[in-house]
């Protein structure tokens, strides 16, 4: 007799045999461990274990994400601390780290990276970690209101190397035909990961939906393949196990393009073995789909979740479309005069000690200014992208005014170490407040009135920066903290 299984299980019963239904069965009514990543730009490798002494955690490595940990006991909420809201780490579930690990930096490289669909920006900060914020990101994402998490998040990272574009993903392809070492499209999808989550709940996904979503899919895949120079990765990825999310669009792809593109097995990296489906239903698939990983939940104890690397292998003949153009001096844009880089380099040098000229320099980054804000902006984009509209880009480094330049909390967040001198330390008892965006009450004499100072905490933490305004420090730390 034929067992009983929940309704969103049924379509997957003919895809597995009695011992791994019984397995996923099993799995899937486990509560999901909670997961987050760390962030090499800011925690050193030591922070995990720091964390686990400090906070009482139990981590465990995730096995194909070196900067990525599971937690084995019930925390609660990781975002309060201060780790956190200085971007040392990103909240994540471990499924969602595999991705990007597809991706290997040849060394020396200075990759040129797009992120199709990006929106909130976990895979995105995973890929300026993976190519240690060298080259360029362009993050892009076709809903506008996703874009401030996305921008709050990249931020937060501390990124150089990001730029964000709000288009329709569809287009991106034709509009910049060739121009990416690496691509992701880590697709919009139904969500049916069969482990349920707080950001995954369990629903019943009609055919027409389902229908609607590969159309979309395959479009953004042919896309990303346009995008994707010759020899470039593609990585295509989903966090649903539905076939017709998956394999089925992978082998739309191979029967439009068998010559151009083919699935690469996995890199030594990612030692898991989670093959792709050869046939669902009545459908076969392309065999080389067996190099894809079809992440079960019972296999390493995460959400459902699916990932491929193509290789494109020659070019794709992708039809002209005149691209959007905006001016940077339309966008509200001009070079900073000689004088204004003199008098910013020279105030963060003298009074905070830290050297921008260097990382100017190393970064390939020039400086813009926007009204009052100061935009250290990487000069590839401006070169190769001309005119494209954007966002944001790079990283932003403080404000000038009439009153002198201020450091922004992005740049001070990002190289903290390197901010050594105008430093103010405030005691425990004050750290909540401050976390809370509140001013504080602070006696001191160190500093001038109006003088804006470095804030850490009694462990010497990086907190951001404060303007000391008589006998109060007012808070600077930025809303989207
Ligand atoms: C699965 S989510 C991406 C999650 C993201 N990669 C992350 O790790 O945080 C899919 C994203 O695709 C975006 N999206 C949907 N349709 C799109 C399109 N046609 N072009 C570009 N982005 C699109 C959605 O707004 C959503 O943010």
């Amino acid at each position: 007799m034929t067992r009983q299984l929940p309704r969103q299980l049924e379509a997957y019963r003919d895809l597995l045999n009695e011992t791994e239904l019984n397995q996923l069965l099993e799995s899937i009514n486990q509560p999901l461990p909670s997961g987050l990543r760390t962030n090499p730009l800011k925690a050193s490798v030591n922070a995990p274990q720091a964390w686990q002494q400090q906070y009482g955690w139990q981590l465990e490595q995730v096995p194909f994400c070196q900067t990525g940990w599971q937690l084995r006991n019930e925390v609660g909420n990781l975002s309060r601390t201060v780790e956190h809201q200085m971007g040392h780490y990103y909240i994540q579930d471990a499924a969602s780290m595999l991705p990007v690990e597809l991706f290997e930096l040849q060394p020396e490289a200075e990759p040129s990276v797009l992120d199709l669909t990006a929106a909130p920006g976990g895979k995105t900060t995973h890929i300026i970690s993976q190519f240690e914020d060298r080259g360029l990101v362009v993050a892009n994402d076709s809903n506008l209101q996703r874009i401030a998490g996305l921008k709050g998040n990249i931020q937060r990272w501390g990124s150089t190397s990001a730029v964000i574009t709000n288009q329709p993903g569809e287009r991106m392809g034709r509009w910049l035909p060739e121009q990416f070492d690496y691509v992701l499209l880590d697709a919009p999808c139904s969500g049916e990961a069969l482990r349920t989550s707080e950001r995954h709940t369990s629903r019943l996904v009609s055919s027409h939906e389902r229908n609607t979503l590969q159309q979309r899919q395959i479009k953004l895949l042919e896309s990303a393949l346009q995008a994707a120079r010759p020899n470039g990765h593609v990585v295509y990825s989903t966090c649903s196990l539905a076939p017709e999310e998956d394999e089925a669009v992978l082998d739309a792809l191979l029967k439009r393009y068998p010559e151009q593109i083919q699935i690469m097995s996995i890199p030594a990296n990612v030692p898991i073995e989670a093959p792709g489906l050869l046939a669902a239903g009545s459908q076969n698939y392309d065999p080389s789909i067996a190099n894809a990983l079809r992440l079960w939940p019972h296999l390493y104890n995460t959400a459902g979740f699916f990932a491929a690397l193509i290789v494109k292998r020659d070019q794709i003949a992708t039809p002209n479309l005149e691209r959007p153009q905006q001016t940077l001096a339309k966008a509200g844009y001009k070079a900073v005069t000689n004088e204004e880089q003199r008098q910013i380099l020279d105030t963060l040098h003298a009074v905070y000690g830290f050297d921008l000229r260097q990382i100017l320099t190393t970064k390939g980054l020039s400086l813009w200014r926007n009204g009052k804000t100061i935009q250290a902006i990487p000069e590839r984009w401006l070169s190769n992208f001309e005119q494209f509209p954007f966002v944001s880009a790079g990283i932003q480094v403080g404000k000038l005014s009439r009153h002198g330049f201020q450091p922004a909390h992005d740049l001070a967040s990002r190289y903290a170490e390197q901010f050594s001198q105008q430093q103010l330390t405030i005691s425990d008892q004050q750290l909540d407040d401050w976390l809370a965006r509140r001013d504080l009450v602070i006696k001191t004499s160190q500093y001038p009135n109006g003088s804006v100072v470095v804030v850490r905490d009694q462990q010497q933490r990086y907190l951001g920066l404060g303007q000391i305004d008589g006998n109060s420090l007012e808070n600077l730390l930025p809303h989207w903290q």
